[in-house]
């Protein structure tokens, strides 16, 4: 079974007075299997974010269904999204999300907290991840007051806390330089290595080379994907490259 499901999905955006409907996704369909790792790309305007959006159930479809780990959206009632999204899903965004308010710890511990778990469970779970993410010594320190980097790794450690069935990334190399990108994205082999399942949209194509798949997005549908199979980063970053050229050129399906 699959780990994600996604079935003929559809969002319009009407306007305030019910007019002037865009549709931003027209028919997406496609599974992710446990252990993948997944990048989705598209051009400006393509839908990216409004899949990201209807996967992490911030907003509901039009029509269509996501089923995750064997669970429709639809049949979970509204009162309970909150907590199943915390359980299922872990979040790294482009700009980190972290609180200034909170240490780059408490930041980590935010959703256990939330969750109601016991001191001595985030301790345990925290140790291994911050030693993995190179965090332990900046623990205390708050987030104005470390690198984007540094903030994105402990972002990562906040999405992992939580042992989330799958991490849904949103251009999460987005506000790096080239050696912090670099680095979020061996961080990313690494622990999909270790078994996490990886949903990424990015505009990057050095980015979406390191994953084992890419799925395009075009006119509010998946237009292509591409295996990385036995590829190494340098192969699939050129297919990428090129499926990008024909995607902007208006090419045909399936290049
Ligand atoms: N809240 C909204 N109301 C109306 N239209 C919207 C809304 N959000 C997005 N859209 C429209 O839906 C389409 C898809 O937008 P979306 O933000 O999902 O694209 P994207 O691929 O994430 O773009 P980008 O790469 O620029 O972030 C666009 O035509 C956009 O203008």
């Amino acid at each position: 079974m699959a780990l994600l499901e996604v079935k003929h999905l559809k969002k319009n955006y009407t306007n305030r007075f019910g007019g002037n409907q865009t549709e931003a996704l027209i028919d997406v369909n496609f599974s992710i299997e446990e252990g993948e790792y997944v990048a989705i790309m598209g051009e400006s305007g393509s839908g990216k974010t409004t899949l990201l959006n209807l996967l992490a159930s911030f907003d509901k479809p039009t029509a269509g269904d996501i089923i995750l780990n064997g669970l429709s959206f639809r049949s979970i009632p509204e009162r309970n999204l909150a907590a199943y999204r915390r359980e299922n899903l872990g979040f790294v965004f482009q700009d980190f999300n972290l609180l200034d308010t909170l240490s780059l710890r408490d930041n980590i511990y935010l959703p256990l907290v939330l969750s109601g778990e016991k001191t001595e469970v985030m301790k345990r779970r925290i140790e291994p991840l911050v030693k993995l993410l190179r965090i332990t010594d900046i623990l205390d320190k708050f987030p104005y007051e470390v690198s984007g980097g540094q903030k994105q790794r402990a972002a990562i450690a906040r999405a992992l806390i939580t042992e989330p069935k799958m991490i849904l990334a949103d251009e999460p190399t987005g506000a790096l330089d080239s050696r912090a990108s670099d680095q979020l994205l061996g961080l990313f082999e690494k622990v999909n290595t270790a078994g996490q399942t990886i949903l990424m949209v990015t505009h990057s194509t050095k980015a979406a080379s390191h994953a084992d798949r890419v799925l395009f997005i075009k006119d509010g549908a998946v237009y292509h994907e591409l295996y990385r199979g036995s590829l190494s980063h340098e192969e699939m970053y050129r297919k990428i490259s090129d499926t990008l050229t024909v995607l902007a050129s208006g090419g045909k399906r399936d290049v």
